[in-house]
């Protein structure tokens, strides 16, 4: 399942990131990655180990908290550390998968990627080219969102970055281990989530179908989720 969460970092929250990003120094995307991907990636990165990625990418989890969209949707039990990449002058990410156990260098951090993300921090009309395009069940979804704007999709899928023709394309990107390991049970999850929320909207929190149905909801995590 493909997400788009809207509006994680707000104009004053994504003026911080990029005045973080902004001056710090970038370097060939290559340096992370395996050699099947190295031959498909031309772009560059913040070094992992940054202080900037660092100190950008703490704003971008303090976001992320306070997303219940995010929330519901990922059921979040571990993130990567948020990477920072950059494309232009025709720099592209060729068709690739992600590593299924990414492991932070130098510590015992390690996550079994169950959903990649992409947040993007470049408004589109800035440049050409530059969609995320997702090959899932439906056939290629070609994404390419608003600066601040997020989507987020199976770790599992096959996914490639198009050409960046004109100016720049500046994301972050990265990882997470869900609770909730399989992409179905997650969904499921998820709308029930937006439905009892839909009916308790209607209904108020203490009415009884509602309770009855938050009670399935939890039943089910428990039933699911690894915590
Ligand atoms: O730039 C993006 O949107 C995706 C980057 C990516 O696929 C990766 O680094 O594995
Ligand atoms: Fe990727």
């Amino acid at each position: 399942m493909l997400i788009a969460i809207p509006d994680v970092l707000d104009a004053a929250a994504l003026a911080r990131v990029r005045a973080v990003i902004d001056g710090a120094e970038w370097v060939d995307g290559n340096v992370t990655s395996g050699p099947q991907s190295a031959l498909a990636k031309r772009n560059h990165q913040l070094p992992e180990d940054s202080a900037a990625a660092r100190e950008a990418g703490g704003l971008i989890l303090d976001a992320l908290g306070r997303s219940p969209l995010f929330v519901a949707a990922a059921l979040p039990l571990k993130v990567f550390p948020p990477l920072f990449n950059r494309y232009q002058g025709g720099e592209d990410f060729g068709l690739h998968v992600d590593n299924a156990i990414r492991i932070k260098r130098g510590t015992d951090f390690r996550i079994r990627s169950d959903l990649s993300a992409t947040l993007f921090l470049d408004d589109p009309t800035t440049y050409d080219g530059g969609e995320l395009v997702i090959e899932d069940q439906f056939g290629p979804q070609v994404v390419k969102l608003p600066a601040g704007h997020m989507i987020l999709y199976p770790a599992s899928s096959l996914h490639r970055v198009t050409p960046v023709t004109r100016g720049t394309r500046t994301a972050s990107f990265f990882w997470l281990q869900s609770m909730i390991r399989d992409d179905g049970e997650r969904r499921t999850l998820f709308e029930l989530d937006r439905a009892v929320q839909a009916v308790a909207a209607d209904r108020g929190q203490g009415d009884s179908t509602v309770v009855q149905l938050t009670g399935v909801y939890h039943n089910l995590l428990r039933r699911w989720a690894d915590a």
